[in-house]
C-alpha cells in the first residue's frame, strides 16, 4: 500500500507519577515520574506511525515545544520519499540552519528529533526487508568518517549476514538476555530491595543493578545485601547516575570493589571522556569496567568514548539520541571497536523500543552475546498496545510489525499532563 504524504504531527505530554512509590530514584534523580513526548505522525493513506523520547517529569513540556518546531519540516513527506534518502532526511531535521543552534545534536532538540525519527520508522518497521546498503544510507556518517567509514560499515553488516537465519532462530527459542534494575532503586527500603530480589531470583533473574552514590555506608550495606542474596557467580552491577568526581569515583567504587560489581555507570559527568578513561583505567585492574551512554548526546561523543578506550560496556538509549538512524552508527562502531553493547531501557516506553535494536546488533552486527545483556524495568509496560514479552530473564523477540511504541489510548489519555484524571485527580488532593 502506497504510504501517502504525512498530514498531521501530533504531540502528547504524558506522565506517569512514579516519584510517589520512588520507582525509577537514584543518587541524582530522587524523585523521577516517568514520562514521554509521545509522537503520532498520519499519513493521508491513512498510515500511522508512534514514536516517543523518555523524560523524568518536569521539562517535558520543552521537549514537546521543540517538537511542534520540527512539525513543518516533517509535514507533507512521504514515507517513500524519505526513506529513498534518510541521511539527508536526518540532516534536515538535524542541521536546520536556524535550529541546530539550540543543539545541535544535543539536549532537548535532540530528545525531540528522537520522538519524531522514532515514529517515522515506527511507520518503516511495517515495511519488510532492509538490506545493508539500505541500512547503511540512513547513517550520517558527518563527524564519525574518521572512525568509521560507510565502506566499513557495510562491510560489517556484510559479515553479519553469515549466519543470521541460525541467530534469528536462537532469538526466538531463547530471547536475547537481559538483567534487572527494579530490584534496587535508591529510594527503596532494604525490606523492599530484599522481597524483590528474591522474588526476581525466583522468576529465573541472574544479573542485578543495585543504584549508589549517595552514601556509602548505604551502598556497602546494599551491595553486600544483594550480593548475599544472588550468590558469587551471578552479576551485579552498580549506577551511580553521575554523582561523583573522576578520583572520588574510583575511590568511592574501590570501596565498593569486594562486591565485585561487572561495571559501575555512569560514574561521572556524561561528558567528561577522559575522564571516564582514567575512571576505566583505575579500576580495570579490580576487574570492574565502566558503563555508560543513557544521556550521551549522539554519535560522535561516543566515537570519542570508544576512541580514548574510556568505556567498557556502551549503553546506547533508543530516546536520546537520533533514533535508529543514529543507533544503527553506535551499534556498528561499537563492534568495529570490540566493545560489547548493554542498552539502557526502563524509563517508559525504553525496554520496548530498545528491544529491536539490540536484537537487531546481535542478529545482524556483533553475531555475539559474550558479555551482553539488555537492561529491563518492570514498570509501565501495560500502558503500551504491544508490550516486551520477558521470559525466563530474556526479551522475547517482538512479533507485530512496528516498532513497539504504539501506547494505549486511554493510558495516553489519562495520563496527559496537566489536564489528564490522573494528574486532575492528584491536584485536586
Ligand atoms: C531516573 C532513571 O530512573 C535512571 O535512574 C535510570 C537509570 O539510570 C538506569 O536505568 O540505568
Ligand atoms: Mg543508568
Amino acid at each position: 500500500m502506497p504510504s501517502g504524504k504525512i498530514c498531521g504531527l501530533t504531540v502528547k505530554d504524558v506522565r506517569f507519577p512514579t516519584s510517589l512509590e520512588q520507582h525509577g530514584s537514584d543518587a541524582m534523580h530522587t524523585d523521577p515520574d516517568y514520562s514521554a513526548a509521545y509522537v503520532i505522525i498520519e499519513t493521508d493513506s491513512g498510515m500511522r506511525g508512534f514514536g516517543l523520547t523518555f523524560t523524568v517529569g518536569r521539562g517535558t513540556e520543552i521537549v514537546v515545544c521543540a517538537v511542534e518546531a520540527l512539525r513543518p519540516l516533517v509535514l507533507g513527506k512521504s514515507l517513500d520519499e524519505i526513506t529513498a534518502d534518510f541521511r539527508s532526511f536526518y540532516r534536515l531535521l538535524t542541521s536546520d540552519g536556524q535550529m541546530r543552534w539550540v543543539g545541535p545534536e544535543k539536549g532537548v532538540i535532540h530528545l525531540a528529533t528522537a520522538a519524531v525519527l522514532n515514529a517515522v520508522w515506527d511507520l518503516w518497521a511495517r515495511a519488510e526487508g532492509k538490506e545493508p546498503e539500505k541500512l547503511v544510507s540512513c547513517i550520517d556518517f558527518r563527524y564519525i568518517s574518521d572512525a568509521l567509514t560507510e565502506e566499513e560499515a557495510l562491510d560489517i553488516l556484510h559479515k553479519g549476514q553469515e549466519g543470521k537465519q541460525q541467530r534469528e532462530e536462537d532469538m526466538l527459542r531463547e530471547g536475547y538476555p537481559a538483567y534487572t534494575t527494579s530490584c534496587a532503586w535508591l529510594g527503596y527500603t532494604d525490606q523492599q530491595l530484599t522481597q524483590l530480589c528474591s522474588k526476581a531470583l525466583a522468576d529465573g533473574w541472574t544479573a542485578f543493578k543495585v543504584k549508589v552514590g549517595a552514601e556509602l555506608d548505604d551502598d556497602i550495606r546494599r551491595c553486600r545485601l544483594i550480593r548475599q542474596m544472588i550468590g558469587p557467580e551471578k552479576f551485579l552491577m552498580i549506577d551511580a547516575n553521575q554523582r561523583w568526581d573522576v578520583g572520588e569515583a574510583v575511590a568511592w567504587v574501590t570501596h565498593l570493589s569486594e562486591f565485585q560489581p561487572l561495571w559501575v555507570e555512569e560514574p561521572t559527568s556524561p561528558d567528561d571522556i577522559l575522564g571516564h578513561a582514567h575512571i576505566s583505567k583505575a579500576l580495570a585492574p579490580l576487574g570492574i569496567g565502566v558503563a555508560s551512554g543513557e544521556q550521551c548526546h549522539n554519535r560522535v561523543m561516543f566515537k570519542q568514548f570508544l576512541q580514548a578506550s574510556a568505556l567498557q560496556f556502551v549503553q546506547i538509549d533508543s530516546c536520546r539520541v537520533g533514533s535508529v538512524n543514529e543507533n544503527l552508527a553506535i551499534l556498528i562502531m561499537a563492534s568495529k571497536f570490540n566493545v560489547p553493547v548493554c542498552p539502557h531501557a526502563g524509563g517508559v516506553g525504553l525496554c520496548e523500543l530498545v528491544q529491536h535494536l539490540i536484537l537487531f546488533d546481535y542478529i545482524c552486527v556483533s553475531t555475539s552475546l559474550d558479555k551482553r545483556m539488555c537492561e529491563y524495568v518492570d514498570h509501565l509496560h501495560e500502558h503500551f498496545k504491544n508490550p516486551t514479552l520477558i521470559r525466563n530473564a530474556h526479551y522475547m523477540p517482538p512479533v507485530v510489525p512496528g516498532f513497539s511504541s504504539e501506547m494505549v489510548e486511554s493510558s495516553v489519555d489519562k495520563h496527559t499532563y496537566p489536564h489528564g484524571e490522573v494528574w486532575r485527580s492528584m491536584n485536586q488532593l
